[in-house]
């Protein structure tokens, strides 16, 4: 009989604590009168993320009994899109034994959360998610954040973005050159885009001509991508594990796997490092790892010294933390952003046309396309990027806190028209639902349709330019806003553009038809194909094998 208490106990000791915390925060949702969901647990208890798959069966359970299960995992919005907003409203709560956590896609909360950082800021334990190499710009707040904002800030002046053009244009020529004649599954598309974008970062970015990208240098046992992919699929056992110091003989496969991939990405990055100290000097333009390295070299030159006056350094742990940041926010956003415009293309061909009159009256017939004669003049390819990533962005979640308890206005009723204020306490954590945002009817009755159209205005000239329409008060927000918006944006905007133009200009793209398929039906299948939407560290696609693309010389 002891024996059970001393094993039941516990569990319910816990149970009845994690029930009494629910009712507290219960109680507190109540007050400020918005609607709210229940979940026994939240995407803040890590033991979830191991147990949940083997919970899927709660989601079929009759009476909606299981619908808080979609609620649990850190990507949820990236599923629910318009769901939970269509039936509840633009503000709700999520109420868990945890903290509670409101949910916002109304324009003016979404705007007041993220412009005003000094009220709110990135929360404990979220800032640290990409922190197993170290501190670094996703992970700091205050003046940190700004001291790591400003060392990599020069890397992307305009003058560099000539740099990102020349060199997507010559990965989109290599890719396209590798073989489009056969049909082209997506997940093959998305491996592509991966390489190609990884190409671009390390040239421009890290300042290495890099062709080894998938082979395997002398004193290595994986590939910079293999271990690189392999941590990004893995990134939330990644995160669970990364304190814990295990033999290797006693870890399962896949942690195995992970703990070489993690040592072989710090060895790749230590070679980076080297190799831009060696080159020091040569070459006129600041590369990203060129001026982390001056950054961690200041902070050993004044440590040296002695000196109290820190202003512009990064620690060694810094640089190997931004290293990988930079690794994983420069590539995967802007290779999911080009897998799913293509499919997005090949299912509206008259949007294809479109971009294509652009194309033949922009592109000159040599060759030779210059980045400041010929970007700028691109505005229906921007919009294009524009509209996938306001159907298929790539952020789920980015989650805040206030430091002390700060109004916000929420919309009265379920259209928004008018607004109240409620009172957000220092221990709720808040977050848009961008998708929601994005998809919401604030667009216009078309918001669910691909248009990148409606991203261009045409001056009575006939001129274009590349404008956020007013729509309902309706808010855009792929890259986040000032102050911390996306570094990188305009770097993803140059490749995106460099990249669709190349491929455009020579071929147009189709859905693939199987035997016997109608033309209707394949693009149908496409169609279904980009409506499964997943998170896994940005949005991806569940059955990308599905559907393919044929790619038909123009
Ligand atoms: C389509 C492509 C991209 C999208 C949609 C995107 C979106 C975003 C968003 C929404 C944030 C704000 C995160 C936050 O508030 O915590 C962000 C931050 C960031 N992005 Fe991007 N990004 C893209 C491409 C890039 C590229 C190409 C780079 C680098 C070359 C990059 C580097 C970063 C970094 C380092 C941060 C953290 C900034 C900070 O905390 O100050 N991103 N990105």
């Amino acid at each position: 009989m002891k024996v059970i208490y001393a094993i039941f106990l516990p569990f319910a000791l816990l149970f009845s604590y994690r029930l009494y915390r629910l009712a507290v925060n219960y109680i507190a949702a109540r007050r400020l009168g918005i609607p709210i969901i229940l979940l026994p647990v939240s995407f803040e208890d890590a033991w979830w993320m191991l147990l949940k798959p083997l919970f899927a069966w709660v989601e079929h359970l009759p009476w909606g009994l299981g619908r808080w299960y979609a609620y649990t995992d850190i990507g949820w919005p990236t599923e629910d899109g318009t769901k939970t907003v269509s039936k509840i409203g633009e503000t709700f709560m999520l109420v868990s034994p945890n903290r509670n956590q409101l949910v916002t896609a109304y324009p003016p909360a979404v705007e007041r959360i993220y412009k005003d950082t000094k009220t709110f800021i990135r929360p404990d334990p979220f800032k640290d998610v990409f922190t197993f190499y170290g501190q670094n710009l996703s992970s700091q707040n205050g003046q940190d954040w700004q001291r790591h904002r400003k060392i990599t800030g020069p890397a992307f002046s305009d003058q560099n973005m000539r740099y990102v053009w020349d060199e997507s244009t010559q990965r989109a020529r290599e890719m396209l050159n590798l073989g489009m004649a056969g049909p082209q599954s997506i997940a093959k598309l998305r491996s592509d885009f991966e390489l190609l974008a990884m190409h671009v970062l390390s040239a421009v970015g890290f300042g290495q001509d890099n062709d080894t990208l998938t082979t395997t240098p002398p004193g290595h046992r994986l590939t910079l991508m293999q271990a690189l992919g392999f941590i990004l699929k893995h990134i939330l056992t990644a995160i669970i594990f990364a304190g814990i110091r295990i033999p290797d003989v006693l870890l399962p496969s896949v942690l195995r796997q992970l703990k070489l991939a993690v040592s072989e990405f710090r060895l790749y990055m230590q070679e980076a490092v080297l190799h831009q100290m060696r080159q020091k000097g040569s070459g006129s333009r600041t590369s990203l790892l060129g001026a982390m390295v001056n950054a961690n070299e200041a902070e050993k030159q004044l440590q040296s010294e002695g000196s109290a006056s820190r202003r512009s350094y990064l620690t060694d742990d810094e640089l190997y933390g931004n290293l990988f940041v930079f690794n994983l926010a420069g590539f995967e956003t802007t290779a999911g952003s080009m897998t799913f415009a293509l499919p997005y293309l090949a299912t509206h061909p008259q949007v294809q046309e479109w971009v294509k009159e652009e194309l033949e009256a922009v592109l000159p017939r040599t060759s030779n396309i210059d980045y400041a004669q010929t970007y700028p003049k691109l505005v229906r390819c921007l919009a294009v990027l524009y509209e996938t990533l306001r159907i298929a962005g790539p952020i789920a979640q980015l989650v805040r806190a206030p430091v002390t308890t700060t109004m916000l206005p929420v919309p009265l009723d379920q259209h928004g028209g008018h607004t109240r204020t409620i009172a957000i306490e220092p221990n709720m954590l808040v977050g848009a639902h961008f998708h929601a945002m994005h998809l919401s009817p604030r667009w216009g009755r078309d918001s669910l349709e691909f248009k990148p159209q409606r991203f261009v205005s045409v001056a009575e000239d006939g001129s274009e330019t590349l404008t956020i329409p007013p729509g309902d008060d309706a808010m855009y927000a792929a890259w986040s806003f000032s102050p911390i918006i996306c570094p990188g944006k305009k770097f993803s905007q140059v490749e995106f553009v460099a990249v669709v133009a190349y491929i455009l200009s020579r071929y147009r793209i189709e859905p693939y038809q199987e035997p016997g398929e109608s033309k209707e039906a394949a693009s149908a299948r496409v169609a279904g194909v980009l409506d499964e939407k997943y998170f896994n560290i940005s949005t991806h696609l569940r059955r990308p094998e599905a559907a393919k693309l044929s790619f038909v010389k123009r």
